[in-house]
C-alpha cells in the first residue's frame, strides 16, 4: 500500500508534468507562427519593415506617390488619418490603388478600422471582399493588415471570423500586425498573441508584428506627451519583451512633430537600441531619417564580423571569453553580433 509520502510524490509528478506539458505547447505554438521552424530568431529571413508609413485612403495623389517613397512598408489608411464622412471613398481609393500600383521591395499594407468601430467589418467587405465590386485576385489583396485597438481577446475573434468570410474560398493568407494602444491592449496583449498565434497555425493569417499605438496610448492614461517620452517607458518596453517572446517584429511610436527632424533622429536611434525593429512615419520627410535608424552602420557591421571571425578562432583554441577592442566577449556578445548581421542579409535581400 502506497504511503502518504508516496502518494503526494506521485501527485507532486503528475502536476510538474501537466505544467511542463503546458509551457511546451506555449513555446511550441510561438515557433510555428509564419512557418518558422526554429526556436532561434537568428537567421530567419522575414519581411523588413524599418519605415511603417501611413497614407490615408481619401487622397489619391499621396496613394500615388507609393512606388516612390523609399519606405518598406506603405500603409493604406482607413483609420484615424482618415475622416469619418470620407471613410467610404478612402476604400474605394485604396481598392483601385490596389489594381493599379506596381511595387518592389515595399510592404503593401491596409490599416482597418478597430473593431470597437464598427468599421472593421465594411472596410474588410469593400477592400478585400465583393462589397463594392467583383472579388479582386489574390496577388491585388494587401500582404498585410494591420489592426489597430485591439483591447481584448473577443476583438481579434471578430476581425478573424470577418476576415474568413471576405476571402470568398480564395487562397488569401496575409501578415497580421495589431496595435497596444491602450492600458486594456497592454494587460491582454499577452493572451491575444496566443490567440493570434493559433490563428496562424490554423492559416487564417500570419502573425508578424505588433506596432506601439503610443498616441492613443498616452490619451487612454491620461499623460502629457514630453519630448523624451519618460511618460511611456513602462509601455513601450514591455511592449517589445512580449512581442519578442513570440518571435514579432515590433514598431515603434509615432513622432507627430514633422518639422524636428533632430528629435525623429535620436527617438528612432533610442527606439531601434532598446529593440524596435522599426517605426511608424507620417510623412516623407520623415522616411531617410527613420530608414538609417533601423539600419546597421558599416562600423557597426564591421564590428559584428570581426566579432563573430575572433570568436571561431578562440573557440578552436579552447577559450569560450576572450577579450576584443577592450570587451569581454562571450557567447552573449556573439548572438548580438549576430543579430546585427540578420538584419542586414533582411534590408538587402533581392526581391
Ligand atoms: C497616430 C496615428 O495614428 S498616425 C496615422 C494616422 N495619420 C495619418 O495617416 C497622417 C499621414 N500624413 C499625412 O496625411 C500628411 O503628411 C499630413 C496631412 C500630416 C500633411 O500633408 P500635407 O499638407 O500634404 O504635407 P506637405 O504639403 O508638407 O507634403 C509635401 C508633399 O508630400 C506628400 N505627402 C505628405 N504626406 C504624405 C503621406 N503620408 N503619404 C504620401 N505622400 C505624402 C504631399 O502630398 C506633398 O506632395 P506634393 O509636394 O507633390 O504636393
Ligand atoms: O496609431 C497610432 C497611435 O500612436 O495611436
Ligand atoms: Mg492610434
Amino acid at each position: 500500500m502506497a504511503t502518504r509520502q508516496s502518494l503526494f510524490l506521485i501527485n507532486f509528478c503528475k502536476q510538474l508534468n501537466t505544467i511542463v506539458q503546458d509551457r511546451c505547447k506555449d513555446r511550441v505554438i510561438s515557433m510555428i507562427r509564419m512557418g518558422y521552424s526554429t526556436v532561434s530568431n537568428i537567421d530567419q529571413t522575414y519581411i523588413p519593415r524599418r519605415t511603417v508609413m501611413y497614407v490615408p485612403g481619401h487622397d489619391p495623389k499621396k496613394l500615388k506617390k507609393i512606388p516612390n517613397l523609399g519606405v518598406d512598408c506603405a500603409v493604406l489608411e482607413c483609420e484615424d488619418g482618415v475622416a469619418i464622412n470620407m471613410k467610404v471613398q478612402a476604400r474605394k481609393n485604396i481598392r483601385e490603388a490596389l489594381e493599379y500600383l506596381i511595387v518592389k521591395n515595399v510592404d503593401l499594407a491596409l490599416r482597418v478600422n478597430s473593431c470597437s468601430s464598427q468599421l472593421m467589418e465594411d472596410d474588410l467587405g469593400a477592400i478585400i471582399g465583393s462589397d463594392i465590386g467583383e472579388p479582386a485576385k489574390v496577388e491585388r489583396l494587401p500582404q498585410t493588415i494591420l489592426l489597430p485597438k485591439l483591447d481584448h481577446v473577443q476583438e481579434l475573434v471578430t476581425f478573424t471570423e470577418r476576415l474568413k468570410s471576405v476571402k470568398l474560398n480564395r487562397k488569401y493568407c496575409p501578415y497580421l500586425i495589431t496595435y497596444v494602444e491602450s492600458t486594456q491592449g497592454l494587460m491582454n496583449m499577452r493572451d491575444i498573441m496566443k490567440q493570434a498565434a493559433k490563428y496562424s497555425e490554423e492559416g487564417i493569417f500570419r502573425m508578424d508584428g505588433v506596432v506601439f499605438g503610443s498616441d492613443d496610448f498616452v490619451a487612454d492614461i491620461g499623460a502629457d506627451r514630453t519630448s523624451d517620452a519618460k511618460e511611456l517607458i513602462y509601455a513601450r518596453q514591455k511592449i517589445i519583451a512580449i512581442a519578442k517572446a513570440f518571435r514579432l517584429q515590433v514598431i515603434d511610436m509615432v513622432h507627430v512633430d514633422i518639422e524636428d527632424l533632430e528629435g525623429l533622429k535620436r527617438t528612432s536611434i533610442e527606439g531601434a537600441k532598446m529593440g524596435y525593429t522599426g517605426k511608424q512615419v507620417i510623412h516623407p520627410k520623415q522616411i531617410q531619417t527613420v530608414q538609417e535608424a533601423f539600419t546597421p552602420s558599416p562600423v557597426k557591421v564591421k564590428w559584428a564580423h570581426e566579432l563573430i571571425e575572433g570568436f571561431e578562432q578562440h573557440q578552436k583554441s579552447g577559450k569560450g571569453a576572450f577579450v576584443f577592442r577592450g570587451q569581454m566577449i562571450d557567447m552573449p556578445l556573439l548572438r548580438q553580433a549576430k543579430n546585427i548581421l540578420r538584419v542586414v542579409e533582411n534590408v538587402h535581400r533581392p526581391s
